[in-house]
């Protein structure tokens, strides 16, 4: 069987960058991660990473680029995350996610990230220190 693809963003604006805490599933709940979601058969990573950010949070936003890493989540899952930057909106936990909160370079460490996401915050960090604070 295929690998399905979870893309999962590193929603940066103003040089922080967005985490999300989960309300479901239980295994996961009160756990931080990078807002997104599973490809539907015949997105992109990057169709599917818009997407859901749309659905979840209600901004537009855009891609950009995958970080190093890849993850199997369980069985035939496997996970991504891709930078992407702010295009439009103010993000809101419409769905999946009951607190969200912008974190700055100094600040990555400071909430529970699920243990794929924990490896990832050095590219996320590097992200940070490359974007103006403005
Ligand atoms: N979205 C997301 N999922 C992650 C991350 N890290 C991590 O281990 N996961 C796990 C949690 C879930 O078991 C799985 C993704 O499922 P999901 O629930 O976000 O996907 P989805 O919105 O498309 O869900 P569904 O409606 O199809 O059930 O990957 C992350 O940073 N973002």
């Amino acid at each position: 069987m295929e690998n399905r693809i979870v893309v999962g963003g590193a929603l940066v604006h103003q040089g922080r960058v967005l985490a999300a805490r989960r309300s479901a599933p239980a295994e996961v709940a009160g756990r931080w991660e990078f807002p997104g979601g599973k490809a539907e058969p015949g997105e992109t990573p990057q169709q599917a990473l818009e997407r859901e950010l749309h659905e979840e949070l209600g901004v537009r936003a855009r891609a950009l680029a995958p970080l190093p890493g890849e993850w199997l989540v369980r069985p035939g899952l496997v996970l991504r995350i891709w930078a992407a930057e702010l295009l439009a909106g103010e993000p809101h936990p419409l769905q999946d996610h009951d607190e969200l909160r912008w974190l700055g370079p100094a600040e990555l460490a400071e909430v529970d990230w699920l243990e794929h996401d924990r490896e990832v915050l050095p590219a996320v960090a590097a992200l940070l220190a490359d974007v103006p604070t403005g």
